[in-house]
């Protein structure tokens, strides 16, 4: 690939005047006419706080080695300092190559922009898989671009398309059985892979990661791939290409949204790997999903009844194959690390709570008195400080540190007018480890999630810890993750004492917000 789009579209992508709007949504009303006086009563976009930045390079220097203390990785403890020295809301302007970042650690703004949010939001991540989607693969995507990283009318008719299949609990409900089968393999597993001492391998994460791909495949594809049988687990297999490439995506995404954008120019290493990484995933996909797919209509035309699955719905509103394969793509690119991330930090603080991992064993025991009791959607629904755990760790730690969205018309935020085209960079992370939002924000405190009080039915701001984002464009697997998080905690607990022997582990940006180091978990077998 060599340098793409000339000269004067760079020139065009790099002094484009920031508070022009890249957004690709079509309906931009001009909400300063609905507001009127607020935003003349609003202070100027030039009075936000945040650091200054400098003639030329802006503030992308300090994504710099070496020059720069802003490190992709470290992106947490970046965004917390910049929360105490500018307060709540903070201006990061003059990033190279792209629009002007509003971060904002306020509640009741970030719920003011996602109430006032358009038919089609924009969610500002990836432009670098929209480049892949709509221009490299263009002969394989079309118009038909999935929802990650695709906005305007493609996101909105895609996401109509497969929505209502994807959200509906009884959807979900019906992979109950699958999703339980993928937990059991898991467990079975995790049981075999200790060594004499009881612990699991360094790289336990890696088996974290395949089980969550199984069960995905289980949903998206209707089938078993068997990344939990020893003979599959080899570095050659499908199942470990797919893994690599997920973690491999992810891992340099953050490099090209963030540093300078030199793949805009040329293709860098990072970018060439990148590439590589998205075509072995869609390659990987389109192979597994036409054999779903021959499997499917050889008993005949697909028709849909209660029992459907997921593929059987998607093929039942569109035709065309390729609706649910890219949907399986977009499952695959961001249902793996996510969930997978997810499962290893809540194990990790369960470990390092024991006295509230005993209050969950009774729990679980209550519900699953023996080890071969099958855990249905009603005994999960039972499982009320199961699903308190998940919320306090992914309060903590929430797996996305940030989601945000793009203004499609100027707004008036936290008092400030701030022009259509700035990205608002909602930082939960930081907001939901407040005492403000949350007293005593460091401790694991499950409870929290049980008591009723009058501030909301939870007794907290809901839009202080939003792991899943929300309005039109929250997570659409949310269902799946839910129920695939809920099933294999309940089986791990139910079977096993989770332990952890070593120094406590830190929390990285790798590229989901991660225990960082090797989750040697002594596993000691319950009754
Ligand atoms: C613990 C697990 C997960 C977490 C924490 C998570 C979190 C998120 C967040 C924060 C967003 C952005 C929402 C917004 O902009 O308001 C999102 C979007 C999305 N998620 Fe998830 N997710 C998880 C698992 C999954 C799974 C398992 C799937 C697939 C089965 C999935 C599919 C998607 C898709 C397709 C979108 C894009 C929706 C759109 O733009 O219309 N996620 N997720």
């Amino acid at each position: 690939m060599g340098i793409r789009g000339g000269l004067t579209c760079w020139r065009r992508a790099f002094f484009q005047p920031l508070t022009t709007s890249r957004c690709e949504s079509s309906v931009v009303t001009t909400f300063q006419d609905d507001v009127g006086t607020e935003w003349d009563r609003a202070r100027p976009y030039s009075e936000v706080p945040g650091p200054k930045p400098l003639p030329l390079v802006g503030n992308t220097w300090r994504f710099l080695p070496f020059v720069g203390n802003f490190s992709i990785e470290e992106i947490d403890r970046v965004s917390r300092d910049l929360y105490r020295q500018y307060g709540r809301v903070v201006k990061l302007a003059g990033l190279m190559g792209r629009p002007d970042m509003l971060f904002l650690y306020d509640a009741d703004e970030i719920e003011r922009v996602f109430r006032n949010e358009d038919l089609m939001p924009h969610r500002p991540s990836m432009p670098s898989l929209n480049y892949y989607k709509h221009v490299h693969r263009k002969d394989f995507f079309g118009d038909n671009g999935g929802v990650i990283a695709v906005h305007g009318e493609n996101w909105y008719n895609f996401r109509t398309r497969v929505q209502q299949a994807m959200l509906q609990p009884r959807t979900a409900k019906l992979y109950t059985k699958p999703i339980e089968e993928t937990a059991v393999a898991f467990v079975k597993r995790a049981k075999k892979l200790r060594d004499s001492n009881l612990e699991v391998p360094e790289d336990f994460l890696n088996e974290i990661h395949k089980w969550s791909l199984e069960s995905i495949a289980r949903v998206a594809l209707d089938m078993r791939l068997g990344c939990l049988d020893e003979q599959v687990s080899c570095s050659t297999s499908d199942t470990q290409k797919l893994i690599d490439a997920v973690i491999t995506f992810f891992s340099n995404v953050g490099i090209l949204e963030l540093k300078f954008p030199f793949w805009r120019i040329f293709s860098t290493p990072t970018w060439k790997k990148y590439i590589a990484a998205l075509d072995t995933i869609t390659d990987i996909s389109m192979k597994h999903i036409s054999t779903a797919l021959q499997r499917l209509h050889s008993g005949g035309p697909v028709l849909v009844d209660n029992d459907s699955s997921l593929l059987q719905r998607v093929l039942a509103t569109d035709s065309d194959p390729k609706t649910a394969c890219i949907l399986a793509i977009d499952m695959f690119l961001v249902g793996i690390d996510t969930t997978s991330t997810a499962v290893a930090s809540i194990l990790y603080q369960l470990s390092q709570h024991p006295e509230k991992q005993e209050i969950l064993y009774d729990e679980i025991r209550n519900v699953l008195p023996s080890h071969n009791s099958s855990l249905t959607a009603q005994g999960l629904e039972k499982l009320v400080y199961l699903k308190a755990c998940i919320k306090e760790t992914l309060r903590m730690y929430p797996v996305v540190i940030g989601n945000g969205r793009c203004m499609t018309r100027d707004t008036v935020v936290a008092g400030y007018q701030i022009p259509k085209g700035v990205q608002a960079v909602f930082q939960h992370h930081v907001i939901s480890n407040l005492d403000h939002y949350f007293p005593q924000p460091d401790e694991f405190l499950p409870e929290r999630w049980l008591k009723i009080c009058s501030k909301s039915r939870q007794g907290h701001h809901p839009f202080a810890s939003l792991p899943f984002g929300y309005g039109r464009r929250m997570c659409l697997g949310r269902r799946f993750a839910d129920l695939e998080i809920q099933m294999v905690i309940a089986k791990m607990i139910q079977t096993f004492r989770i332990e952890y022997h070593y120094e406590k582990l830190q929390y990285r940006i790798h590229p989901m917000y991660t225990p960082d180091g090797p989750l040697r978990f002594k596993l000691v077998e319950r009754p």
